[in-house]
């Protein structure tokens, strides 16, 4: 297993170690205290999986108060996988990580509570899977502008626009939102 630092320290790219054999591979996706010894220790309570097709992107979402810590990876396709501080006192407010995230590469990212977390899909479709260290809590939820230019993210080049719901088309700017809908970094 190899674990890789990002420019946002609590950001982890995660490599699991993979046991090939002529029947296949086999992986732990997650294992309470290897993974809390790499800092990713969170009490796990739901797991969630989605499938989309070519260009749909979701997000950005944040969930605050019942912040979400989140470990996600692709188990069919590719999607560029997105993570942004939204912790308001953060040296790295409005900084994001991306990371592609493939079937083929088995890569895991961890987002730690207190980011907003988006994701591209860049194959025909793709299947995705994450754990989630707190409940949905809907009423709690809400979603950033995934082109807020403010945050500036780069998003892999698609050939056609991005499929969004209709609560990521209206989502607000990361500047409009207010800081007490925010989650915090100091505590
Ligand atoms: C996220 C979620 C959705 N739902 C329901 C609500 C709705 O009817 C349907 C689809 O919900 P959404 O449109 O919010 O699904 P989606 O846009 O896939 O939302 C997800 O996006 C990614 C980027 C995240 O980071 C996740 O935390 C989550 O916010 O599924 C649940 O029942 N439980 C859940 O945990």
């Amino acid at each position: 297993m190899n674990v890789i630092s990002t420019a946002i320290p609590d950001v982890l790219i995660i490599e699991p170690q993979v046991y090939g054999d002529e029947r296949g591979f086999f992986i732990e996706t997650w294992q309470q205290e290897r993974y809390a010894a790499l800092g990713v220790d969170a009490d796990f309570v739901q797991d969630n999986q989605s499938y989309s097709k070519y260009g749909v992107l979701r997000g950005l979402h944040v969930q605050h108060p019942f912040a979400q810590g989140k470990l996600v990876s692709v188990i069919h396709g590719e999607v560029f996988d997105v993570a942004v501080d939204v912790r308001y006192d953060s040296p790295f407010f409005g900084q994001w990580i991306g990371c592609l995230l493939t079937a083929q590469n088995k890569r895991q990212l961890w987002i730690p509570k207190g980011f907003a977390h988006g994701y591209l899909v860049t194959s025909v479709d793709a299947l995705f899977t994450y754990k989630c260290s707190d409940y949905y809590h809907p009423e709690t939820q809400f979603a950033i502008r995934w082109n807020d230019p403010a945050i500036g993210i780069a998003w892999p080049q698609l050939t056609i626009a991005p499929t969004l719901s209709i609560k990521d088309a209206q989502a607000a700017l990361l500047a409009d939102v207010s800081p007490d809908q925010l989650p915090v970094y100091s505590t």
